[in-house]
């Protein structure tokens, strides 16, 4: 099958959903998101969704702040680099599973970014 880029909604929806599959049965952050968030996977997928289609596709309506929602976890649990580098590993091996592009390259860059941020508060949190 030959990939092709990220284009419509269809397949934000594809990339979250194939994301969300690897990291719920991941050994180093699973259990964030079931044990310790308790995450309702079925009402948290149209947030992400919208999230990304937002930042890929400017087609999304999300207006919520992450960096909150992470802080909030954090406290519950602290959120270390070796979570983050898995997240990422993650995101980025189920991007490169799916597709290529430009819209592809832009979905690893910025998640790269918000990661590398996320990860910097949540260390100055700790402190
Ligand atoms: C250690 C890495 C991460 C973990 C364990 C994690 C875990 C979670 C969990 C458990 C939630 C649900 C929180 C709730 O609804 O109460 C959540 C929400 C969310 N996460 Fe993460 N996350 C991580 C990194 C990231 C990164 C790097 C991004 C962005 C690139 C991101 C984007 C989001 C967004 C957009 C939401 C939804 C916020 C909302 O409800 O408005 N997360 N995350």
């Amino acid at each position: 099958m030959s990939k092709k880029d990220i284009s419509n909604k269809e397949d934000v929806e594809l990339l979250v959903d194939s994301f969300y599959a690897k990291v719920l049965k991941d050994d180093t952050i699973a259990y964030i998101f079931t044990d310790v968030a308790k995450m309702n996977v079925p009402e948290h997928m149209p947030i992400m969704y919208n999230f990304w289609a937002t930042i890929l596709l400017s087609k999304g309506t999300y207006v919520g702040n992450p960096m909150d929602k992470h802080f909030a976890l954090n406290e519950k649990e602290a959120l270390k680099k070796e979570h983050f580098d898995r997240w990422l590993k993650l995101w980025f091996d189920t991007v490169d599973e799916l597709f290529t592009g430009s819209k592809a390259e832009e979905a690893k860059t910025r998640a790269s970014t918000i990661g590398r941020l996320m990860l910097f508060k949540m260390e100055e949190a700790n402190h």
